[in-house]
């Protein structure tokens, strides 16, 4: 059996994207990962059905480029907010539902407004902090961005003796370029690499230079990939609501896609 698939990006966060609302998607961890391989596949960061779900607009089901359930994938909501619109299931404003639960959208052009889960719990240490912001990140602070081994270090943390046992970390390197701007990289757990931009990592991380620096909402992040911006209210100290991950989604190709008997 035939079905179509589409490619979307968002900040060259790429993820191939599934009309799923008549769930007849076959989900198995290798057919997931072999479409995302990049040589022998379609090759993207993860892999989204949108599904039906009662009461909200759609329902979205993150799988990493590794072909397993994901947590939370910031990019991967934006787009599929894109595509939710592209398919014409709202206009401005849309409901869904994640694996972390409700989130809400808004489109205005190219922009995808997207809210994320309430943030508590941040671990502050020395040489890091830790927080999830639907994905647990760790986020560490370096002189020279472009210089940092991402791959190397990040996976090292990722597998290492703290985070590891717990099902891993994905790993971001921030570097304060001026007041409210700040530059990241990140190693992205269940891609297993560096991807161009990770979206609950982007949140993590202006989180984390709000905590340090003291600066205001919103805060300006750039990634490989385009630019994201992060907005958020700290009604009680370290607990962060109306945290909205703001960037450009967009619609790269469609194609055709021989499902397994
Ligand atoms: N690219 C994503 C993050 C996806 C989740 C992550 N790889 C994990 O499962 O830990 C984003 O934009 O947030």
């Amino acid at each position: 059996m035939n079905t179509v698939f589409y490619k979307y990006q968002g900040t060259g966060n790429d993820f191939v994207m599934i009309d799923d609302r008549e769930k007849n998607f076959p989900v198995s961890k290798e057919f997931i990962a072999s479409l995302c391989h990049r040589r022998f596949g379609i090759g993207a960061d993860g892999l989204i059905l949108l599904q039906n779900e009662t009461g909200y607009d759609f329902r979205m089901v993150y799988f990493n480029a590794d072909g397993g359930e994901g947590s939370m994938c910031g990019n991967g909501g934006r787009c599929v907010v894109r595509f939710a619109h592209d398919l014409g299931l709202f206009s401005e404003k849309t409901t869904f539902i994640a694996v972390d639960g409700l989130h809400e959208a808004t489109v205005s052009d190219d922009i995808i407004r997207l809210k994320m889960s309430s943030v508590r719990d941040v671990q502050k240490f020395d040489e890091h902090d830790f927080m999830n912001t639907g994905s647990p990140h760790y986020v560490t602070y370096v002189d020279h961005i472009e210089e940092v081994d991402v791959v190397n270090i990040g996976s090292g943390i990722r597998y290492g003796s703290v985070y590891g046992p717990k099902g891993g970390v994905n790993v971001n390197f921030v570097e304060v370029k001026d007041q409210n701007q700040l530059s990241v990289r990140t190693y992205e757990r269940g891609v297993e690499d560096e991807t161009f931009s990770c979206g609950t990592g982007v949140t993590a991380c202006a989180l984390s230079a709000h905590l340090r620096e003291g600066w205001e909402s919103p805060i300006h992040v750039k990634t490989i990939g385009g630019a994201l911006e992060v907005a958020f209210e700290e009604k009680q100290p370290g607990e962060f609501d109306d945290v909205y991950l703001i960037g450009p989604a967009v619609r790269v190709f469609e194609g055709k896609l021989n499902l397994p008997e």
